[in-house]
Formats: C-alpha cells, sequence, structure tokens
C-alpha cells in the first residue's frame, strides 16, 4: 500500500482531500469532531517533514452552490486548536484567490479550501475541475475514508494528474488495514450486529455478511419489518412494506447457511415518537396499535449481549433503538458494554456508521473498543464487498 511513510514531505505542498464532513449545531459549532482528529496523524507527519498542507473536503449536501450552513469556514477555529497553528483560507477551492494562496504557501502552513460541492462539478467527477483542483500542489493524499466510495473529482479523478505522486494518508491505511481485518480472516465465532432505521440501507451487507458469521444479530427500526414478515402485529413501529419478501427471504438463507440469526423477541414500545413519550414492554409480535417500538427489550438485550460477549470478532453497524432519547438507549448501551467485553476478552471489535459512532461515543466507549471507523456508507460499502473508487484511484 502506497502511504505517505514513503515520501519526505519537506518543501512539498501536500493536497489532501480530507473527510471533514462532520455535524453542526445551529450556532456552526462542532458536535463530534472525530473525523477531524482522525485526521491529525497525517497531517502532524507532512508538517513535521516540513511539507505544507493544502486541504480539501466537502461539507453536507449543498444543492445550490455556496451556502452560508455548509461553509468549511465554520471549522477553522477548531481546526486551528487541534493543530496549533493558524489555518488559512480560500472561499472559492478553484480560482485566483485559492491559487495565490496555494502558491504563496510556506513550509509548516496550513491552508483550508472553501466546500469543493460548491461546485456542481465536484459530485460529477468533472475531469477539468479535478485538474483545476490538481495544480494547486505538488503531492495528493487521500485520507477521506468516509467518502471513499464517492467517485468524485477530488477523491478519484484527480489523482490521474499525479501519477507519481499519490498517496493514502494514515487513516486511509488504518481504516482498510481494519476492515480488512474483519473481511479476511476474522477469528470464530464472529457476530455481526445491524441495526439502525432502514432494512434496505442494510440489505446488501446483511446478505454478504450471511456468507461469513456465525451470528447475525438485527435489531433497531429495521427489526420490525422482519417481524411482520412473520406474522406479527408491530402497531405504528417502523416497517418497510416493499421488503417483507426479502426480509423472509433472508432468514430462510441465514438458515440454509447454519447461521444463528437473532431478532428481537420483545421491545420497549411508546405512544409517540418522542422523549417523553409512555413506554411499556411489549412481545415483539404482539405490539398495540398506535403504539411504536423504540428500543429492544429486556429478554432481547440478554439473548443479544450474551452472543456478543463470547464472539471473538464482532461488526458494529446501526444502533438498537432511538439512543438519542434517554428512554430508549438501554438497548443500545447494553450491546456496547457486550461488545466492550468482547474486546477486553481478546476480541476484535470494529463500528462503523456515523450514529453507531456517535452511539459508542456517547457512552464513553471509544477506547474500550478495537476500532470505530469514521466510514457510514465507505464502510458498508467496503464490507459488501465492493472496490472504493478513492482507494482504486491511487493504487492503478
Ligand atoms: N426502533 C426504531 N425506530 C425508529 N428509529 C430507530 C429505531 N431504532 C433506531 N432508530 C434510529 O436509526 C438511526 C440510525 O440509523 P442508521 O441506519 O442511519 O445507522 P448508522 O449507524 O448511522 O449507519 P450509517 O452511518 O451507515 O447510516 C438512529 O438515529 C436511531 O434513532
Ligand atoms: O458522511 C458521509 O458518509 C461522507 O462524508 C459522504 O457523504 P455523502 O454521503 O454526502 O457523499
Amino acid at each position: 500500500m502506497k502511504t505517505i511513510d514513503q515520501l519526505n514531505f519537506a518543501g512539498k505542498k501536500a493536497l489532501i482531500r480530507v473527510d471533514f464532513n462532520v455535524p453542526l449545531d445551529k450556532d456552526y459549532n462542532i458536535t463530534d469532531d472525530n473525523r477531524i482528529t482522525a485526521a491529525l496523524p497525517t497531517l502532524k507527519k507532512i508538517l513535521a517533514d516540513g511539507g505544507s498542507l493544502i486541504l480539501m473536503s466537502h461539507l453536507g449536501r449543498p444543492k445550490e452552490g455556496p451556502t452560508e450552513k455548509y461553509s468549511l469556514k465554520h471549522i477553522i477555529p477548531h481546526l486551528s486548536d487541534l493543530l496549533g497553528k493558524e489555518v488559512q483560507f480560500a472561499d472559492d477551492c478553484i480560482g485566483t484567490q485559492a491559487t495565490d494562496k496555494a502558491s504563496a504557501l510556506k513550509d509548516g502552513e496550513v491552508l483550508l479550501l472553501e466546500n469543493l460541492r460548491f461546485y456542481k462539478e465536484e459530485e460529477k467527477g468533472d475531469k477539468e475541475f479535478a485538474e483545476k483542483l490538481s495544480k494547486l500542489g505538488d503531492v495528493y493524499v487521500n485520507d477521506a475514508f468516509g467518502t471513499a466510495h464517492r467517485a468524485h473529482a477530488s477523491t478519484a479523478v484527480i489523482a490521474q494528474f499525479f501519477p507519481e505522486a499519490k498517496y493514502f494518508g494514515y487513516l486511509m491505511a488504518a481504516e482498510l488495514e481494519n476492515a480488512e481485518k474483519v473481511l479476511s480472516g476474522a477469528a470464530k465465532p464472529f457476530t455481526a450486529i445491524m441495526g439502525g432505521a432502514k432494512v434496505s440501507d442494510k440489505l446488501l451487507l446483511i446478505e454478504s455478511m450471511l456468507d461469513k458469521v456465525d451470528n447475525l444479530i438485527i435489531g433497531g427500526g429495521m427489526a420490525y419489518t422482519f417481524a411482520k414478515a412473520q406474522g406479527g402485529s408491530i402497531g405504528k413501529s417502523l416497517v418497510e412494506d416493499d421488503k417483507l419478501e426479502l426480509a423472509l427471504e433472508l432468514i430462510k438463507k441465514a438458515n440454509e447457511r447454519g447461521v444463528k440469526l437473532l431478532l428481537p423477541t420483545d421491545s420497549i414500545i411508546a405512544d409517540a415518537f418522542a422523549a417523553d413519550a409512555n413506554t411499556d414492554i411489549a412481545q415483539n409480535d404482539n405490539i398495540k396499535d398506535g403504539w411504536m417500538g423504540l428500543d429492544i427489550g429486556p429478554d432481547s438485550i440478554a439473548a443479544f449481549t450474551k452472543v456478543v460477549a463470547e464472539s471473538k470478532t464482532v461488526l458494529w453497524n446501526g444502533p438498537m433503538g432511538v439512543f438519542e432519547m434517554e428512554k430508549f438507549e438501554k438497548g443500545t448501551r447494553a450491546v456496547a458494554e457486550a461488545v466492550v467485553q468482547a474486546t477486553k476478552d481478546g476480541g476484535f471489535t470494529l463500528i462503523g456508521g456515523g450514529d453507531s459512532a456517535a452511539a459508542v461515543s456517547k457512552f464513553g466507549f471509544n477506547d474500550d473498543v478495537s476500532y470505530v471507523s469514521t466510514g457510514g456508507g465507505a464502510l458498508l460499502e467496503y464490507m459488501e464487498g465492493k472496490e472504493l473508487p478513492g482507494v482504486k484511484a491511487i493504487n492503478e
């Protein structure tokens, strides 16, 4: 793997694609800086070598060009604090200002470019746009694992303009290495825990995991599609009615392949999707009309945590309930504790997905699991066996 370790960056301007797509509150404060801190080792190595940094990223999904809400200028103060130095800013990622600031950049200095997605050319993978960006630096580094599944101008197309000078950053290398530990050569028993809102998002992953795992645990909102498919009454719980057949097929496939499939047997139900809703416990196939399942129940917690704690490899994607609300966080917390236990007992545990990572961090378990990925969709696609365009572009 061609990583930044293979180059001394002294005197070089490194053009680095990072994924600084971080959540901001309404006052533009960063609410989770994991993606920024995860890129720091790469940034620090290049600065320590005596190079300079030109950082490019997207933020959110702006639809209509420059928008205050999606400006990367909001992250400057925090990034400066983390790097311990001033961060310069170009309020347009291409054009004269960016070119002038990039060419005036001295060794040890840092320049952040405005949101790449203010140009529709970025997501289109426009070659001319990629070429304009490429002129800003001497070396191209991709450390944006979270966006590696996108074939965009800055993540993939640009690499062709650096045939001899393109490298993976440390974050990218670590993400791929940890994902590989789960994909090939996972110690057994291997358990995948799938949760979150929608079956349709995780369908391909569930399918591909059926070939690899010993245990497949399904919780969160997506479990009710399975309950309904099996003839249960699920009240107002989340459901994807067009996926009922498919849910039955997945259950059948798991059986055929000898995978132990664990679905929740009970739920914490609520009379509204609200933090102060009235709650009760119900069997998953017998949820009252007008009520909805918002977390797994105590029996499910007991069954799930036992399997997880005894696993030697765990892949977890998606929370077990609406963990953002205190009344519905128990299932996710208990599963997180079991993942911590499995790690303590020598297992390898990988957490992926924006909300699962946020849950682990909310419970303070970041350092007690093997690896927390910065990737949501990127990790899913990698685990499904797809080649990520951002990875391919550096390798070829
Ligand atoms: N029973 C439920 N009913 C409704 N929403 C649920 C339920 N259980 C979990 N959720 C919600 O699902 C959301 C997370 O789903 P999601 O599929 O986005 O997971 P994720 O870990 O963020 O993965 P990714 O980053 O790949 O999207 C959370 O906001 C959570 O509140
Ligand atoms: O948050 C993410 O998963 C990445 O930053 C990619 O963002 P996107 O889904 O808008 O391409």
